[in-house]
């Protein structure tokens, strides 16, 4: 009987939960939405209970679509939405407080106030980030300072922090009755909390923050036995957490130093391999762990974030109502030549890599009466083009790696307007591969590391293919002229928000 490695991806829009089979192929899988909570300009909130239950009904659904039990699935690996935090009672399971997203924006103040004493770099050679609204810590203080209680019951350990992947470890192997409250070191690498070199939480850092030790989870490898699951999966080991965009590094067998990544879903993030090395990045990106396997080293990476990419075009579906599905936009942008003029720069939560301004706010510039809904949508799908852009460039600098070719991943690569614009702006050939749910299977290569599913990252290797390649066809005055467009559009976004 054929076994097979599970994944649970818990994103910022959906939850999915995906089986594989031992050459990397979807063997089936079952997707849910969940609600996206704004109670204020720059907040925005899940519900972790409604997050848990997606994910007993997405992992029910897979099985059953496959017409599988959990005595088929070898191991089960956990891949999630980063930095979004929860805090919950340990004794009941009850979040004090929604999941504060990513994008949420409230802690500003919190970040100003951190940042007056030693600038926005404050921590960074500590944590490789510099102070945002965008990481865990400051989430975590914000709850324990709002939240009636809060503070009390975490100094008694009562209440407890995770991110997202520490919430779903915690409640698949038991919640209240025993669930194990760990997380791991890429997840941990991007609270602000966790020092690079020890891989453990920093107290310096803890004390200046006001977060109490005992409410966050144990840091452990990215690929090990955690713990076993109950419910749908009873019996099964979870032996894999990875942050999602990590995850997509595993999972496009980025194992080499050099070697490069970009996922375009709700925002994009490029991570590039630094292998055992923690490269200080001087221009504007993130240093994270990009994974560790068992007791070997940690191997770390240069990451650059983009806040806003797909989220701008179902925003044109959303709030707009120009199209009807993300994919639309292909068809509306194809309508005309050009952009028209126009540049659509989302800083909806502020810029991140590699401005870090959280005083800019989204601007379309340009607009004259020739303009219409065609041009929105193609500066709509080529912000996202010229926004990796810049993150490429600074990860050149920072690295001294040039790329010769980009791997991508995520929804947005079924774009093929997008794609040759992307290969045409970076002047480097774009290449999807064949399974393109990279973040999944990363989770699920993980998990099955660790129990012997897969032997080593040569196995892995083998099973990646390429299906797609754009190749680069602007000339080099045009790419040059439409980046410096986009350049000087950026720096009307800045100084908005005051
Ligand atoms: N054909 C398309 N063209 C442009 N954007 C798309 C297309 N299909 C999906 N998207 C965008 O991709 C995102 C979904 O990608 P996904 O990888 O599932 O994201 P996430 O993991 O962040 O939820 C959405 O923001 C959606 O607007
Ligand atoms: O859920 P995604 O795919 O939008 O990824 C979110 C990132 O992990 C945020 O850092």
């Amino acid at each position: 009987m054929a076994k097979y490695a599970a994944a649970i991806d818990q994103g910022t829009t959906s939850t999915r939960c995906m089986i594989f089979d031992h050459s990397g192929n979807v063997v089936c899988y079952d997707q849910k939405e969940h609600e996206q909570i704004y109670p204020r300009p720059g907040w925005v909130e899940h519900s972790p209970d409604e997050i848990w239950e997606r994910t007993q009904s997405v992992i029910r659904g897979a099985l059953n679509k496959g017409g599988l039990s959990a005595s088929d699935i070898v191991a089960v690996g956990i891949t999630n939405q980063r930095e979004t935090t929860v805090v919950w009672n340990r004794k009941t399971g009850r979040p004090v407080y929604n999941a504060i997203v990513w994008q949420d924006t409230r802690t500003d103040q919190i970040c100003n106030e951190l940042a007056a004493d030693g600038g926005q770099d404050r921590f960074r050679a500590k944590v490789g980030l510099p102070l945002a609204t965008y990481f865990s810590g400051p989430k975590i203080r914000w709850i324990l300072d709002n939240v009636p209680g809060a503070r009390e019951a975490a100094e008694a350990g009562d209440v407890i922090f995770g991110n997202i992947d520490t919430f779903l470890t915690w409640w698949l192997t038991g919640g209240p009755d025993g669930g194990v409250h760990v997380t791991d070191v890429t997840n941990a690498s991007r609270t602000m909390l966790m020092n690079l070199e020890t891989l453990d939480w920093d107290d310096e850092i803890l004390g200046i923050m006001g977060i109490p030790r005992q409410m966050l989870p144990k840091i452990m490898p990215s690929s090990m036995v955690y713990g076993t699951a109950t419910g749908e999966l009873a019996g099964v080991p979870v032996a894999g957490i990875l942050g999602d965009q990590q995850a997509a590094m595993v999972g496009q067998t980025c194992f080499d130093p050099g070697e490069a990544k970009n996922t375009y879903g709700t925002g994009s993030f490029m991570l590039l391999n630094t292998g055992t090395k923690i490269v200080p990045s001087t221009s504007g990106l993130l240093t994270t762990v990009c994974y560790q396997f068992g007791n070997q080293p940690a191997v770390y990476a240069l990451e650059g974030s983009i806040a806003i990419t797909g989220a701008l075009v179902q925003w044109l579906r959303d709030n707009l109502g120009l199209i009807t599905s993300s994919a639309e936009v292909e068809a509306l942008a194809n309508l005309v030549e050009d952009n028209g003029g126009i540049y659509f720069v989302p800083a909806f939560s502020g810029l991140f890599a590699p401005y870090w301004r959280s005083d800019a706010r989204g601007v379309i510039v340009g607009l004259t009466r020739y303009v219409n809904k065609g041009h929105l949508a193609r500066a709509v799908l080529e912000a996202t083009a010229y926004q990796t852009r810049e993150v490429l460039d600074a990860m050149e600098q920072d690295s001294g790696v040039k790329l010769t070719a980009l791997k991508v991943d995520g929804g947005m690569v079924y774009n093929n307007t997008l794609m040759q614009f992307q290969a045409d702006i970076l002047g480097v050939p774009v290449i999807r591969p064949k399974v393109a749910e990279t973040t999944s299977l990363g989770a699920a290569y993980a998990a099955g590391l660790a129990v012997g599913f897969w032997s080593n990252t040569d196995e892995m290797r083998a099973n990646w293919g390429v299906d797609h390649t754009w190749t680069p066809q602007m000339d080099e005055e045009t790419r040059a002229r439409l980046y410096r467009g986009w350049k000087k559009a950026v720096t009307r976004t800045f100084d908005w928000v005051e």
